[in-house]
């Protein structure tokens, strides 16, 4: 029997050649989330549904449905992604959702990269970005203005992975020292040894380059920069460097300088005239296609935040950077994010943070993330004007100093207010 109850007075979101139709009372699917999920996501529909009546004076209302993931399915119906949210995700195209658990180093696969890969959402979107007020470790958080362009399919992320100790893993050796004797040899210690593969394909690079490179041009960024660990991973992180910049060549030619342009200039006619020509080409308004190691990048966010506009990199270098980013901003209690698909129109948005178990059920943290994890949704529904007034009840509420814990205890003068109170103060300010 379906644990799904259809909200009687909605429409589902539909699509037509690459748009979608958004009705005035649409239906979003929800997955509330396990730990903080209980904590945030009623906040959450709290502040998108005053926001869209206070926008849209109740021409305009999302009817949120839910349908079960994670510990509340396993608990209520015995599986943790049942095929039916599955589908309905697939069937309502625009869905939220809380965090969900996932064992380590062992137990079910993570429910969320599930999801991604079922629903193939191949863009991870975590804009970064400060709100003025928000504490912040570094000196110029106003500095920090960032979209990461996260591959959300491929990389370890796969799951290719063979246990120690596994008949399997076994299988896999005795393949390796077979057919590839080198690459054995390689391995330090053969006897207990985990394994994991890293698929990183030209497909998989070129359309999320090709995502983020348009994103730089709809939102005037200046440029993009391809984060790889290429110098070690050469067939895979270094494929995605080489393969980003023959993208870019091939399709944004006339949008976009690369640096890889730049190194054929510079064996041709010398750094000097290199430089010259990037120099114009940045003046003319391309936009410039660069590339960075993972390693260092991690530093030259911090310390020369403007370098940094649009960034696209993979699986695993995409989640470090945007815990590390967030931090930069105020903290991963605000860092929102989407997983798309622009080819289906399915996505699916959520925070950046995980279930903080901790906290769970306590009224207690930072709702934040998950609200402008909505407000992306918002924007991307095309309802602007409630997509801007959670901005604004965002930044007011900040202004007023009424914050939650993590931020209060970075703050001198500030009052701490519970998870649902800063919820309420974000909807009062909206009408300031
Ligand atoms: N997309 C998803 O659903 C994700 C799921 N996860 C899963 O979540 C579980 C827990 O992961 P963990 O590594 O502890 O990371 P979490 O992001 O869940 O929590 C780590 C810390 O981040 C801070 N934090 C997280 N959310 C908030 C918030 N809303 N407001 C304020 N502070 C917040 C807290 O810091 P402090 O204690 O300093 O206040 C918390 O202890 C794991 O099972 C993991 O796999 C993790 C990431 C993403
Ligand atoms: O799926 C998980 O449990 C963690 C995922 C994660 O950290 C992320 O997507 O940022
Ligand atoms: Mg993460």
């Amino acid at each position: 029997m379906s644990t799904i109850q259809v909200p009687a007075g909605g429409e589902p979101i539909t699509r037509t050649n690459g748009v979608l139709n958004v009705p005035n009372n649409p239906i979003i699917t929800y997955i509330e989330g396990d730990g903080i999920g209980v904590d945030i996501t009623p906040v959450m529909h709290r502040v998108v549904d005053a926001a869209v009546g206070k926008a849209y004076g109740g021409s305009r209302q999302i009817h949120w449905m839910e349908v079960l993931a994670g510990e509340k399915a396993n608990n209520e119906v015995g599986a943790w992604l049942p095929d039916e949210t599955v589908d309905a995700i697939r069937q309502y195209l625009i869905s939220i959702k809380g965090p969900m658990t996932t064992p380590v180093g062992g137990g079910i696969r993570s429910l969320n990269v599930a999801l991604r890969q079922v629903l193939d959402l191949y863009v991870c979107l975590r804009p970064v970005r400060w709100f003025n007020g928000v504490p912040s470790p570094v000196k110029r958080p106003n500095e920090v203005d960032m979209a990461i362009f996260r591959e959300n399919t491929e990389d370890i992320y796969a799951g290719i992975e063979f246990e120690a100790g596994s008949a399997e893993n076994e299988k896999f050796k005795e393949l390796l020292k077979e057919h590839f004797p080198s690459a054995y040899a390689n391995i330090r210690f053969t006897d207990e040894c985990g394994i994991g593969i890293k698929p990183i394909s030209r497909e998989g690079t070129e359309r999320l380059v090709r995502a983020a490179i348009r994103y730089a041009i709809d939102n005037k960024k200046k440029s993009v920069t391809i984060v790889h660990k290429g110098n070690i991973m050469k067939y895979t992180e270094g494929a995605f460097r080489t393969w980003a910049y023959e993208l870019a060549e091939r399709e944004f030619g006339a949008e976009t300088y690369t640096w890889s342009e730049w190194e054929r200039t510079v064996a041709a006619k010398g750094q000097a005239a290199a430089n010259e020509e990037q120099d114009a080409a940045v003046a003319a308004g391309r936009i410039l296609i660069k590339d960075s190691i993972a390693d260092i990048t991690l530093q030259q966010v911090l310390t020369r935040p403007t370098d940094f506009d649009v960034i696209a990199t993979m699986n695993l270098n995409g989640d470090y950077l945007s815990d590390a980013l967030a931090a930069q901003v105020g903290g991963i209690g605000i860092a929102p994010g989407g997983n798309i698909n622009e080819q289906t129109g399915h996505a699916v948005f959520e925070a950046t943070h995980g279930t903080a178990p901790k906290y769970a059920g306590k009224d207690m943290v930072n709702p934040g993330s998950l609200i402008l994890s909505a407000e992306m949704m918002l924007r991307h529904l095309g309802w602007t004007e409630a997509a801007d007034l959670i901005i604004k009840g965002m930044d007011q509420a900040i202004a007023s100093r009424e914050v939650t814990y993590d931020f209060a205890r970075l703050m001198d003068d500030a009052t701490k207010v519970s998870c649902s109170q800063f919820g309420e103060a974000m909807i009062r300010h909206m009408g300031d």
